[in-house]
This record gives C-alpha cells, sequence and structure tokens, in this order.
C-alpha cells in the first residue's frame, strides 16, 4: 500500500520538481538505467505507479518526466514569449471576422492582403518585364520575378519544417494557397513585403514621398496579417527579418543579363 505521498508521486502532475537527490540516483544506478532502457516506452509510461509501491517515492519517475520537470531557462523564455504572442496577436485580430470589434475595415485589409500576394507581384514582374524596352530594365524584372520565387520556395520549406499552425480565430478565406500554406510561420506576405519593399527602393528611382509610401505599404501589410487574424505577430516578426535577408541572398546572387545569355547559349 504506497504512502500518500508516494501515491502523489504516481500521480505524475507536469508541474512537480524531482530533487536532485531523484535524478543522480535515476542516472548512477547502471542496474536500473539498463532495466529503463530495455523496457518498451509503454511499459515506462505506464509503470508509475507500481514501481511506486514496490521501491518507494523516489524511484518512480520515467527519465522523460524528469526532463520534462527540468525546463531550462531557454525553455520557459521560449514558452512566454509564445504566450505573449497568442495573447497580443489575440487581441490585435480585430478584424479576423465581418462581427469582430472592427469588422468594418476588413474589406481593405483583405486588399491590402491582395497587395502583397504572390500573383499579382508574379504577374505584374512578368508584365514589366515584357513592356521593359532597355536591357537594364529587364535583368532588374529578371532578378524581381527570381527572388519571388526564391521567396515562395523558402516560405514553403520553413513553413513545412515548423509546421505552427494559424490563429485558431483565422478564416480561412485566401485565394490561391498551396497546401503549406495552412501553416503560419513565416508569414510569406511579410517576406514578399520585405524583400519587395527593399528591392523596388534599393532598385527603382524613386521620389522620396513614394519611398516612404512603399515603407509605409510594407508595414500595412504587416499588421494587416495580424489583424485580419491570419498569423501571430511572431510569424510577421520573423517573416520581416527573413524577408530582409532573403534580399541579401538576391544581391549576392544576382544574374546579368550577359551571365543568362551566356547560360541560355549552354543549354541551347
Ligand atoms: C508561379 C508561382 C509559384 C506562384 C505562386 C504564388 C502563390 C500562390 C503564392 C502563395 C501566396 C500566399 C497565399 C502566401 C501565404 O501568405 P501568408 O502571409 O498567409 O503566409
Amino acid at each position: 500500500m504506497p504512502s500518500p505521498k508516494a501515491k502523489n508521486n504516481a500521480g505524475r502532475s507536469p508541474n512537480r520538481t524531482p530533487s536532485p537527490h531523484l535524478l543522480q540516483r535515476q542516472g548512477s544506478d547502471p542496474t536500473s538505467a539498463r532495466l529503463r532502457a530495455s523496457e518498451s516506452p509503454t511499459r515506462r509510461r505506464g509503470s508509475g505507479s507500481a514501481s511506486a509501491s514496490a521501491t518507494g517515492p523516489q524511484q518512480q519517475l520515467p527519465e522523460e518526466d524528469c526532463m520534462r520537470l527540468n525546463p531550462s531557462f531557454a525553455g520557459i523564455a521560449l514558452r512566454s514569449l509564445l504566450a505573449i504572442d497568442l495573447w497580443m496577436s489575440k487581441r490585435l485580430g480585430v478584424c479576423a471576422e465581418e462581427d469582430s470589434s472592427w469588422g468594418s475595415v476588413r474589406p481593405l485589409m483583405k486588399l491590402i492582403e491582395i497587395s502583397g500576394h504572390g500573383i499579382p507581384w508574379i504577374a505584374g514582374t512578368l508584365y514589366c518585364m515584357w513592356k521593359s524596352d532597355s536591357a537594364a530594365g529587364q535583368e532588374i524584372m529578371l532578378n524581381l520575378l527570381l527572388a519571388l520565387l526564391l521567396d515562395v520556395v523558402l516560405v514553403g520549406i520553413v513553413k513545412a519544417l515548423v509546421r505552427r499552425r494559424r490563429p485558431s480565430h483565422n478564416r480561412m478565406d485566401m485565394f490561391a494557397t498551396f497546401s503549406v500554406d495552412r501553416y503560419s510561420f513565416p508569414s510569406g506576405h511579410a517576406t514578399r513585403a520585405a524583400m519587395g519593399a527593399r528591392f523596388l527602393l534599393t532598385h527603382l528611382v524613386l521620389a522620396a514621398p513614394v519611398r516612404v509610401l512603399v515603407l509605409l505599404w510594407a508595414v500595412l501589410v504587416g499588421l494587416s496579417r495580424v489583424m485580419l487574424g491570419r498569423h501571430n505577430v511572431t510569424d510577421v516578426a520573423f517573416g520581416f527579418f527573413m524577408g530582409y535577408f532573403q534580399y541579401s541572398l538576391v544581391e549576392a546572387l544576382w544574374v546579368s543579363t550577359a551571365s543568362l545569355q551566356k547560360l541560355l547559349g549552354v543549354l541551347g
């Protein structure tokens, strides 16, 4: 018959902290370590109360529980950041629905969403490339096109690796999405806005008010993602960060028309 204290340990509440003594004992006993290693995961999980009654409260916690009960400082900081992120994102998702507190601006936010979508950007770039009458203009548009395609691929890879779900208050009514777009980290609109804005500001000769408008547009794209409930704040923040550095990558890999013609000559 286990003592009340032993029963409590057998219940395995996730918030309990084992004594350092317990960790030391479990780690240093080669026999019990061998036993634990030979047990199946199912058996290990189910063995808590049985061993509690047999060996006392100090030896019955399985190894993985001990690790979960000893979160690192980085783990705690990350969990706290994510909790703040979820809370802030929910509060800022003011036009996630028509009947949300700012539901009346939802159509405007959806317009901003379309302005940062991949299809208008790719179609616009192809159009400008076709219309451009200078080799320099065509080279810039070609590199913008490659940058946009690279962005779709890189965002898709990160989304598939991280697999963070979109906020629960999001209504999935976006047009033209890929299957990875059910995931939210990072925001593809934010990467495109940051990379596209940096690209335009570097390569186009724009008047100062237009430069300000480009920056304002990029910020609005990011803000609209959270207000529409599409993303958490960290998805957008990381998206801006990633888009900014994607541009640096595009600069480093810049394709000149001369090298493209050479490449096409080799292939043809
Ligand atoms: C030619 C080609 C590969 C076009 C792809 C354009 C396209 C469908 C991009 C996806 C845009 C999209 C819905 C991204 C999701 O953005 P989030 O901000 O919601 O992550």
